[in-house]
C-alpha cells in the first residue's frame, strides 16, 4: 500500500476558565513537564507551543492561554476567533468555576468556530476530598458534555494525570485535511459538436 505520507497539521488551541481553575498550569505541565505551586494570574494572554505525533499526523498545537480574570474578558474573540480547538477549564473544587465553563461553553457555540472541538476539563482532580461541584460532581460534569458535544476529562496539573491525554484526544479529533481526490475548480470545455446539433435542433 502507497504510504499517504507524515501529514503535518498546526492547529490553533485556547484556553478559557475561570481565575485559578489550572489554565496556565495545565499548559505548563503539557509544554514543560512542570507545576508551581504558586502560579501567578495570567495577565492578557501567554502563547506556548508543543508538537505531538498522533496515528499518522504531526500536530502543532499553538496555544493561547487565555487570562481568566472578568476585566479581561472582551480579549477573550481575538484568541478563540479561527481556533481549532478549545479546553474549558474548571476547577472541582469551585462551582462557580464550572458555571463560569458552561458561559464559556455558550459562548463558543454562539461565536467560536462550528467545527471546534471543544474538551471540558474538570481540573483539580487531586483535591477529590474538596469536590464542590457537590451532589453531582463528576456525572453532572459528563452529562453536561455529553449534551453538549464536548468530551469531557478530570485533570490534574499537579499530578499530571490526564494532561498529556486532552492534549492527545483533542489532537485525534482534529479534522484531517482530505487529500483531493479530483482537481479542484470547475472543468470548462468548449464542446462545439453539441452547440452545432443544438443550434440546429429545432429550426
Ligand atoms: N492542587 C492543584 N492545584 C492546582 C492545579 N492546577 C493549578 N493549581 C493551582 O491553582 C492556582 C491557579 O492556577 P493557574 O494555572 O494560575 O490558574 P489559571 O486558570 O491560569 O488562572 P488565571 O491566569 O488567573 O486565569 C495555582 O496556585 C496552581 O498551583 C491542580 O491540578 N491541582
Amino acid at each position: 500500500m502507497a504510504a499517504t505520507g507524515n501529514k503535518n497539521i498546526n492547529a490553533k488551541l485556547v484556553l478559557l476558565g475561570d481565575p485559578g481553575a489550572g489554565k496556565s498550569s495545565l499548559v505548563l505541565r503539557f509544554v514543560k513537564g512542570q507545576f508551581v505551586e504558586f502560579q501567578e494570574s495570567t495577565i492578557g494572554a501567554a502563547f506556548f507551543s508543543q508538537t505531538l505525533a498522533v496515528n499518522d499526523a504531526t500536530v502543532k498545537f499553538e496555544i493561547w492561554d487565555t487570562a481568566g480574570q472578568e476585566r479581561y474578558h472582551s480579549l477573550a474573540p481575538m484568541y478563540y476567533r479561527g481556533a481549532a480547538a478549545a479546553i474549558i477549564v474548571y476547577d472541582i473544587t469551585n462551582q462557580a468555576s464550572f458555571d463560569r465553563a458552561k458561559k464559556w461553553v455558550q459562548e463558543l457555540q454562539a461565536q467560536g468556530n462550528p467545527n471546534m472541538v471543544m474538551a471540558l476539563a474538570g481540573n483539580k482532580a487531586d483535591l477529590l476530598d474538596d469536590r464542590k461541584v457537590a451532589g453531582f460532581g463528576l456525572q453532572e460534569a459528563q452529562v453536561y458534555a455529553q449534551e453538549n458535544g464536548l468530551f469531557f476529562m478530570e485533570t490534574s496539573a499537579k499530578t499530571a494525570t490526564n494532561v498529556n491525554d486532552i492534549f492527545y484526544e483533542i489532537a485525534k479529533r482534529l479534522p484531517r485535511v482530505q487529500p483531493a481526490q479530483n482537481p479542484s475548480g470547475m472543468v470548462l470545455t468548449d464542446r462545439p459538436a453539441e452547440r452545432a446539433a443544438s443550434a440546429t435542433c429545432c429550426s
